[in-house]
């Protein structure tokens, strides 16, 4: 038996990725037959109507309630951190995870807000990935391997999926990844992060091109990620993979886990449609990415943090969406007028 193993996993992936399954569109039209009963005029809860029959279709619950959120937060470390790409040492990377489990950083207040479960994935936080300005971030096992680790994650553990990372210099990571799945110049993918400075802005454009270069015109995702990704990064695509595979509405966060998001939508244009993009981050590159997929954010609040952090934000309103359609009174129930009298 040769010992070509390695070159299976991705192939593996590649497979799960033709047998996502689409909505429930039984259960889609269901919803949207009791909201038209509801008693308020057609149409007047905007964007909220949109979000419970999004849930619905990717629930296949035609009254869908949402009993499990959870907020999936990836924790991991980056080699290029070392090139001063970030206005924070790599030690915060571990210093935030104690602090997740403390309950004192943001995302900790807005599950409490708006009562999300959390769970704080560390992935080998002492052995950082190889910096990608220099070589491959993993081989094909241990990408695939990582990927599976963010699959099994989710695995029965929700019916909401907040999608949140950790990671000093992910961002640098996330827009190496960017230019290489979506093209145009490496620099236009990089922005402040964590608020680098002018020689800190050009340190990360150095690292983004000398990444992309490195890899030379690549074009399959698995292999970006393979080669410029990182561990939290393809653990969250894993994630979001599992989450289809299982009919698990997904909330992607901001630049870096839309980065994670993006390799599965560069294998198919339609991986993502389980997906809400829950806001448009400050991180200025993040709204270029939103546009190049053609998805539009639900929120538009100026932050810039990651941690799952915006995609909390936006389960909190996603969770007022299925509780108005499940909890108000019909017409008929309520002896309301409707239109016709
Ligand atoms: C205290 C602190 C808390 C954070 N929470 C999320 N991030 C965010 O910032 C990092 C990415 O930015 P860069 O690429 O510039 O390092 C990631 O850890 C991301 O989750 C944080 C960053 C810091 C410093
Ligand atoms: O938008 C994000 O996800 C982001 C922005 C800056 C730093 N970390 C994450």
């Amino acid at each position: 038996m040769s010992l070509s193993a390695s070159a299976l996993p991705f192939d593996d992936i590649r497979n799960l990725v033709r047998q996502m399954p689409g909505p429930d569109e039984e259960a889609r039209q269901e919803a949207r037959a009791r909201d038209a009963q509801l008693t308020k005029p057609a149409g007047s809860l905007g964007r909220l109507e949109e979000l419970a029959e999004w849930v619905a279709g990717w629930s296949g619950q035609g009254r869908p309630k949402i009993t499990r959120p959870l907020v999936a937060i990836f924790a991991a470390n980056h080699g290029v951190a070392a090139k001063g790409v970030s206005a924070f040492p790599a030690s915060v990377t571990r210093q935030m995870v104690e602090n997740f489990a403390a309950g004192g950083a943001a995302i900790n207040q807005l599950c409490i807000a708006h009562d999300l479960g959390l769970k704080v994935f560390d992935l080998a936080l002492d052995m950082p990935t190889p910096d990608i300005t220099e070589d491959d971030a993993f081989d094909e096992a241990n990408c695939a391997a990582t990927m599976a680790f963010g699959m099994e994650a989710v695995a029965g553990g929700t019916d909401l999926l907040c999608l949140g990372e950790m990671g000093i210099a992910n961002t640098t990571v996330a827009a190496a990844v960017f230019a290489a799945l979506f093209g145009g110049a490496p620099g236009d993918w990089v922005g402040p992060g964590t608020g680098v400075d002018a020689d800190g802005m050009a340190r990360k454009r150095a690292a983004v091109e000398a990444a992309v270069a490195r890899i030379g015109g690549e074009r399959d995702p698995l292999e970006i990620l393979r080669r410029v990704g990182g561990r939290e990064i393809a653990a969250m695509a894993g994630a979001v993979l599992a989450a289809r595979l299982q009919r698990i509405p997904v909330i992607v966060d901001g630049f870096v886990t839309t980065a994670a998001a993006a390799v599965l939508y560069a294998m198919d244009p339609e991986a993502l449609d389980h997906c809400l993009f829950a806001h448009v981050s400050a991180e200025p590159a993040h709204r270029r990415a939103l546009e190049t997929m053609g998805k539009t954010p639900l929120l538009d609040m100026g932050m810039r943090l990651g941690e799952g952090t915006g995609a909390a934000l936006a389960a909190g309103i996603v969770k007022a969406a299925t509780q108005v359609h499940d909890g108000m009174a019909t017409f008929a129930d309520a002896g309301v007028a409707d239109k016709d009298g």
